[in-house]
């Protein structure tokens, strides 16, 4: 069994995380729960900043907030010196409420409304990533009216189809995100932008997809964009001091995964930039990454409790438990796969394999197909590994399900970071007929 981080065996044979037992964790603030292993985001996170300091390349890693968005996991982001990517108004004010300083936020998103962008400008927040003609225009007029300058990246489509699953591929040309950078879209959008005052200009993003195992994609991507800012620099006289190339930075899930360490991620697109930026004689930008899953995703461990099940003779056995697509949609929106073990007996031997149903009304809320477990028993405890991205942030209340609690431990402590939500919650913004 793969276990990740501090995840181990304790002396009573149970599951143990960031030094607490998974057992008594359960018991202690129910089920689901979702479990954070601190110290693996602390590690991660070190991993990314590491690699650019000792090869002395300014830089900047902002953590991409829609993988996990909580007051308490931006605070350890600040703690942990990165940047942050929010991509909408709740994620602004969530970091906003985090205490999270302004000038290191970055505002994403392939339409961000007057809204959004006027709330971005008034706590002024370090760089606005444009992504359209329509927003360009926006952005411009409410500068003026609050005649207020505001840092931009440009965020570009390269052109490049990374390796991963459909729905989370980003960079290719036919993609609703960005302008294009071949056919004039970019070069244009710069042009408008500079000629505008209220502008600095800081330089390009990309980011070509999500769940990304080789770097192949991501120097692909710097070529193109590199190539583009020589070209702009001769014609323009625009020198870009940023060149993000965003996240997408891949992990484990199961044994068919195999992603690179974050060090090896940058230490390649490091080496990429410095041989283009000599080839064609330019300053060194700063580098920007934004990851996202890669920062929390193999560090959240999602505990269930097992409830019925369902002989299907000759065919399969379903195991239900508590919780399903209402806290994490990933397998029923992009096949995702899942490893698991019984958390009150990880290391019992697997005698069958069983199929772990969710409890919402759709045939698709099967979490994990065909995994090997011992034979259950009532009061069993199923641990989902790598659940810590796009799960809590993607959770909802399908079937009025209540979304289920968040814990960080850390060196044998546990803390409720996100309380679970009841009924009465769900209710909170219903209003009667009369
Ligand atoms: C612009 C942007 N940056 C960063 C990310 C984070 O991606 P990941 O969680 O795969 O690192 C995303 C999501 O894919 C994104 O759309
Ligand atoms: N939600 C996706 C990734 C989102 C990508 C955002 N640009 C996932 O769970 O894999």
């Amino acid at each position: 069994m793969y276990f990740y981080g501090t995840t181990g065996v304790n002396g009573k044979g149970n599951l143990e995380i960031g030094g607490v037992d998974a057992v008594e964790l359960a018991e202690q603030f129910g089920t689901p729960l979702y479990v954070y292993d601190v110290s693996l985001m602390r590690e991660r996170a070190r991993g990314f900043k590491k690699t650019f300091e000792e090869q002395n390349v300014k830089a900047q890693v902002a953590y991409a907030s829609k993988a996990f968005s909580t007051i308490a996991m931006l605070q350890l982001a600040e703690e942990e010196g990165l940047s942050l990517d929010v991509v909408s108004g709740g994620e602004l004010y969530t970091a906003i409420a985090a205490g999270f300083p302004s000038e290191k936020i970055h505002f994403h998103g392939n339409n961000k409304s007057r809204e959004e962008l006027e709330m971005a400008l008034d706590h002024k927040i370090g760089c606005i990533v444009v992504d359209n003609f329509y927003e360009l225009e926006l952005l411009k007029n409410i500068c003026l009216e609050k005649n207020e300058t505001i840092s931009i990246l440009l965020r570009v489509t390269p052109g490049i189809e990374a390796h991963t699953h459909d729905y989370i591929l980003t960079g290719q040309e036919d993609s609703k995100f960005g302008f294009d950078l071949q056919n004039g879209q970019a070069e244009e959008a710069l042009k408008t932008a500079l000629r505008f005052n209220h502008f600095d200009v800081l330089g390009l993003h990309c980011h070509i997809g999500s769940q990304i195992f080789e770097t192949t994609g991501f120097l692909l991507a710097a070529e193109k964009i590199v190539a583009k800012m020589n070209q702009w620099k001769n014609s323009f006289n625009f020198e870009a001091k940023v060149l993000n190339l965003g996240g997408g930075f891949g992990i484990r899930y199961t044994s068919e995964d195999e992603p690179l360490l974050p060090s090896q991620y940058v230490s390649e697109i490091i080496k990429e930039v410095k041989r283009l930026i000599e080839q064609y004689s330019m300053e060194m930008p700063e580098i920007w990454i934004e990851p996202g899953r890669s920062l929390v995703g193999d560090a959240g461990t999602t505990l269930y409790q097992i409830g019925s099940s369902k002989e299907v003779p000759g065919v399969r056995k379903y195991l239900a438990v508590d919780g399903g697509m209402s806290d994490n949609i990933r397998p029923a929106l992009y096949q995702a796969k899942y490893e698991a073990v019984l958390a009150n007996r990880p290391l019992a031997e697997a005698i069958e394999k069983v199929s772990i149903a969710g409890k919402c009304c759709e045939s698709g809320d099967m979490l994990i197909w065909d995994l090997p477990l011992p034979e259950t028993e009532d009061d069993d405890l199923l641990a989902v590994f790598c659940t810590g991205a796009y799960g809590y942030s993607m959770a909802n209340n399908y079937n009025r399900i209540p979304r289920p609690a968040v814990v960080f431990v850390e060196n044998g402590k546990a803390t409720l970071v996100v309380k679970r939500e009841t009924y009465e919650d769900l209710l909170r913004l219903d209003l009667p007929l009369k």
